[in-house]
């Protein structure tokens, strides 16, 4: 049988996704999905993403990380979903779907996805770091030169070691470039590796910025390897709300592979 794939990128956060509105896909393939995402034997992705029908919606995210397991949230692909909807006619310029975590609402405008995050109000604030959950779990350390982390070394270390063990966490270097910018690298779960960009954790990262008082502001820049990302949110007693993680979302290819 052949797969029909569209690869999208969105800040060089990649993913393989698939019109599974007949539901024919198999999904609890997981070595099939983790071999689609190998970059040597397969497609080559951080992730795979199903397009699938909703009652009341537009459509239905259902998100796998590389490893092949379905996932939490995963921001970047959401803003990428809206754009694989708009290129098969479903959505035009705004639409509402479901995903994991619950509904979301997005525009788009020449590539740019203005995707609405959940509303977040659990943060652990610690001397050392900040945990909380945007959709996906987010470990976040403030730091002085990121360049100079290796990532993927010291970031398996915090996903695999306490609190979190093997339900594990993402994990973002943060360093702070102005009053309203922040640089960013993240150590993704389910990928196990530093990826080019993660939605959910720039998310997480502007949220922490402003419960640390790093930032005053309630729009922030984020710098990620892969490109610039922006958050915006309001504060509302203790909840964080209506936040919006913006950006491109970019069609790579699309072809046909045996499966
Ligand atoms: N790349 C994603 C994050 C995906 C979720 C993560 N890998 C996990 O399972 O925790 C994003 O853009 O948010």
């Amino acid at each position: 049988m052949k797969l029909h794939f569209y690869k999208y990128q969105g800040a060089g956060n990649d993913f393989i996704m698939v019109d599974n509105r007949n539901l024919s896909f198999p999904k609890i393939n997981t070595h099939l999905i983790n071999k689609l995402c190998d970059r040597r034997f397969g497609i080559g992705a951080d992730g795979l993403i199903l397009l699938e029908p909703s009652k009341n919606e537009d459509f239905t995210m259902v998100y796998f990380n590389a490893d092949g397991n379905e996932g939490s949230m995963c921001g970047n692909g959401g803003r990428c979903i809206v754009a694989f909807a708009k290129q098969l006619g479903i959505i035009t310029d705004r639409t509402t779907f479901n995903a994991v975590d619950g509904l979301h609402y997005a525009t788009i405008a020449n590539e740019i996805v203005s995707l609405k995050m959940i509303d977040v109000s659990e943060i652990k604030v610690t001397d050392s770091y900040v945990f909380l959950n945007t959709g996906s779990p987010h470990h976040v350390l403030f730091s002085k030169n990121i360049a100079k982390i290796n990532v993927k070394e010291s970031g398996a270390k915090i996903r695999y070691g306490a609190p979190y063990f093997e339900v594990g966490t993402n994990v973002n270097f943060v360093e702070k470039i102005t009053a309203n910018s922040f640089k960013v690298r993240t150590y993704e779960r389910g990928v196990e590796d530093e990826t080019l960009a993660c939605g959910t954790g720039v998310t997480a990262v502007a949220i922490a910025a402003h419960i640390t008082n790093k930032t005053n502001e309630n729009s922030i820049k984020v710098e990620v390897l892969g490109g610039d990302l922006e958050v915006s949110f309001e504060k509302v007693k203790n909840k964080y709300t209506n936040i919006f993680l913006k950006g491109p979302s970019q069609f790579v290819f699309e072809g046909k592979i045996a499966i």
